[in-house]
């Protein structure tokens, strides 16, 4: 396995000031900083990490690792197997287990033997919270967004449309387009799975005050054109069929659904028991994928815990991404204890 990851501040040469950050399911390493070669997008929390900020790293080693399964330099179904083909649909099923065991080698690569603090988003708060859970001597403190204890029915669900957009389009071949050229790939399938999905990250509320009825300028959606908030999926699904592969998506989203903390751990409840982390847990008022029951029950479950804080947002669940100020208090209050 390669495993590729950012950092940014210096490490303690005891290792005892580094924070884990973990991306969520389409994130990368590149948690701050602009556009640049090697990353096709501008940081995910730009404004979080640097000197002065919540991530301050005049203090903190930050390290931000790509997930195992994805498509942004760490190891996944485009990366070359043993034998010199693709893996494409032999890549194994992985769960968020498997996914914070790799981490975990980082860590030790790294010669992190505790994490400051662990601290990450829906997918990312998943494995956040499987640090903590698995190994709880190794997270000095944890935050929880917008995540929860396990994938439910309907998350399930959601991704289970998500996944069969991708497997029925006839470009899919099982997972073995890699080499089929340019287009070649299931791009119909990961744009309609994108379409969905980005629904359920925002709010309804936000949609219609954004777009309303409106038709996408001169468009007519009575005669074939399309309402703007069509468009608006249409542009949502086009940059992700540039940036991310499709079978990745299908992997994390897999290993997404995956997502039981107490699965062989006595249930939840047991298994939250087992954190020993200073632990805050947070969700978006407005996140109708992972709503705030889910955060109460991680809090509830795990000791100590306070109440979970709610991120005040319009935006849904990517409010987690969006409402990077409200973040960045939380990752102080964190750091601060
Ligand atoms: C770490 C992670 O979890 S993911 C890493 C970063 N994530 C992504 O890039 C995932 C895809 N995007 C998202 O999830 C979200 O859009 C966020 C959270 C990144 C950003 O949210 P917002 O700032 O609210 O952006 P928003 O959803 O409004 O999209 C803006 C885009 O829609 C476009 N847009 C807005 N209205 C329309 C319309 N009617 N028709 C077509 N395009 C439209 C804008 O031009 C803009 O395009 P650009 O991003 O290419 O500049
Ligand atoms: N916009 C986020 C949603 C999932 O948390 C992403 O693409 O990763």
């Amino acid at each position: 396995m390669r495993l590729a990851y950012e950092t940014w501040g210096r490490r303690a040469p005891d290792g005892s000031n580094a924070v884990l950050v973990a991306h969520a399911l389409t994130g990368d390493s590149h948690v701050a900083g602009p556009k640049e070669p090697g990353h096709p997008t501008a940081g995910w929390w730009d404004g979080l990490v640097g000197p002065g900020r919540a991530l301050d790293t005049d203090r903190f080693f930050v390290v931000a690792p790509n997930v195992l399964g994805g498509c942004q330099g760490t190891t996944g179904p485009s990366s070359y197997a043993p034998g010199g083909r693709r893996w494409g649909g032999a890549f194994p099923f992985l769960t968020q287990r498997d996914q914070v065991a790799a981490e975990a080698s980082l860590a030790d690569a790294l010669g992190i033997g505790r994490w400051a603090a662990v601290v990450g988003g829906s997918m990312g708060g998943m494995r956040a919270l499987e640090w903590a859970v698995s190994r709880p001597e190794r997270v000095g403190a944890l935050l929880l967004l917008a995540s929860p204890a396990a994938a439910s029915a309907e998350q399930i669900a959601w991704s289970a449309v998500q996944l069969h957009a991708i497997r029925s389009d006839p470009n899919w071949r099982g997972g073995d387009y890699h080499d089929a050229g340019p287009g070649g790939g299931p791009a119909a399938g990961l744009g309609l799975a994108r379409r969905l999905a980005h629904v359920t990250y925002r709010s309804e509320a936000e949609l219609a005050a954004r777009f309303g009825r409106a038709a996408q300028g001169a468009e007519n959606p009575w005669q074939g054109g399309r309402y703007a908030v069509e468009s608006y999926l249409d542009h949502h699904a086009e940059t992700l069929v540039r940036r991310f592969d499709a079978a990745s998506y299908v992997v994390l989203t897999e290993a997404m659904n995956s997502h039981d903390v107490g699965r062989g751990r006595g249930g939840t409840a047991a298994a939250l028991r087992r954190v020993t982390a200073p632990t805050l847990v947070a969700g978006v008022d407005s996140d109708r994928l992972y709503p705030l029951h889910q955060q109460a029950e991680l809090a509830a479950g795990i000791p100590g815990a306070d109440r979970p804080r709610v991120v005040e947002s319009p935006y849904g669940h990517d409010g987690f991404l969006i409402e990077v100020e409200q973040v960045a208090a939380l990752v102080r209050e964190l750091l601060a204890g």
